[in-house]
């Protein structure tokens, strides 16, 4: 049920009773006055907070952070604040706000709860679209950066200050944010909106996720651990839409849509989120020591002059083994996404962001 950050707005209902303490399962008017004035009616700006978020900091923060919130918006818009109950909830929740009307959807917490949200905007591969507010009815995408790494937010050089964030959405003012699909052998397509990756660095990332409670020291005890048993793979490579070649003895291959990874690793140093193409890095032919020794590298974005370390744009790449093993781990915004074969490309300016 929806757990109300101003007093209940009008246009504003919770639908689904569900434990209140949870997730708030929003449901925004269909009042036809509302939808035919779209310009004229208060908006609906839905918060989706991951209470759990770095280490139960996001939850924490969140409640003191309310009084500031009314205080800066409640005038403007109606306020629905939506506490997610468990991993993929957020997916659920966005999807269900959009189809409702909300005009904006703002991720409170990490990388993770970002990428859930941006996958709420899509279903089945399509953007989703709201029911009552006629086609031309776009649905924003905010942030208030809450997490342990909140690696998305470095690439606009925003720090985890949540007051600032809420000075962003106040002022409005929105660009057409790129986003990467991911698609894999089966199953509908995945969204990504910061970066992608595979083999060692997706392995890492896998890792780091069970070493969370030392906040950003986890991304580096994750890719000592990824590196136990690791073998550079050689792969096969198709970009945009042309010819398969062969990369030998990749360690990480990385699409950037935005720059930063793995708690501040510039990874993906030259992508703009708005140009409309996504950068790829690769790394080849590393050890655990050449990773070591080029780790301050890896966290400047200076690593692209350094030996066997390659970039390029792309606005598609599929990736495979030369020798399929089904091993090669697949990782998309920091969380697991599965293995490879895969293909990603950009949907360019698909969602507008503030920022
Ligand atoms: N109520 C919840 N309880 C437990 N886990 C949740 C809950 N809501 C969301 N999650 C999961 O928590 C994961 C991590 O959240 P999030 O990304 O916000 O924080 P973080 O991992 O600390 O930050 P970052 O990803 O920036 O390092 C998400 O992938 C999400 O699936």
């Amino acid at each position: 049920m929806a757990s109300p950050a101003a007093p209940m707005p009008s246009l504003i209902r919770p639908r689904a009773s569900r434990n209140q303490s949870q997730l708030g399962s929003v449901s925004l008017s269909s009042d036809n006055s509302a939808s035919t004035a779209s310009s004229r009616r208060r908006r609906d700006f839905v918060f989706v907070v991951n209470p759990s978020g770095a280490n139960g900091r996001t939850g924490k923060q969140w409640t003191q952070l309310l009084p500031h919130l009314r205080t800066r918006l409640a005038d403007k818009c109606n306020i629905c604040e939506c506490i997610t109950s468990g991993p993929s909830d957020a997916i659920d929740v966005t999807r269900e706000a959009i189809k409702d009307g909300a005009d904006a959807v703002i991720a409170v917490g990490g990388d993770g709860t970002l990428h859930e949200v941006v996958n709420g905007f899509f279903r089945k591969g399509s953007p989703v679209r709201a029911l009552d507010q006629g086609p031309d009815h776009l649905t924003a995408l905010g942030l208030i950066p809450l997490g342990t790494g909140s690696d998305f937010a470095r690439t606009f050089g925003w720090s985890n200050d949540p007051r600032q964030a809420i000075d962003r959405i106040v002022k409005g003012v929105k660009s057409k944010l790129d986003i990467g699909m991911i698609e894999g052998p089966n199953g509908d397509p995945h969204f990504f909106v910061n970066v992608a990756d595979i083999h060692l660095s997706a392995k890492a990332g896998y890792f780091a996720s069970m070493y969370k409670r030392f906040g950003n020291l986890c991304y580096v005890i994750g890719a000592l651990r990824g590196f136990w048993g690791h073998n550079n793979r050689d792969m096969r490579i198709k970009v945009n839409g042309g010819e398969w070649r062969t990369v030998d003895k990749v360690t990480a291959l990385c699409v950037g849509n935005a720059k930063y990874f793995g708690g501040g690793m510039k990874i993906t140093p030259t992508v703009d989120p708005f140009s409309g193409d996504l950068e790829v890095v690769i790394l080849q032919n590393f050890k655990w020591y050449t990773f070591l020794l080029k780790l301050h590298r890896l966290y400047a974005g200076t690593h692209l002059e350094v030996k066997d370390v390659s970039s390029m744009r792309v606005q598609s790449i599929e990736v495979a083994e030369v020798v399929p093993n089904g091993d090669i781990f697949v990782q998309s915004d920091g969380e697991h996404f599965g293995f490879l074969p895969t293909k990603f490309s950009v949907l360019p300016g698909a969602v507008d962001f503030f920022c």
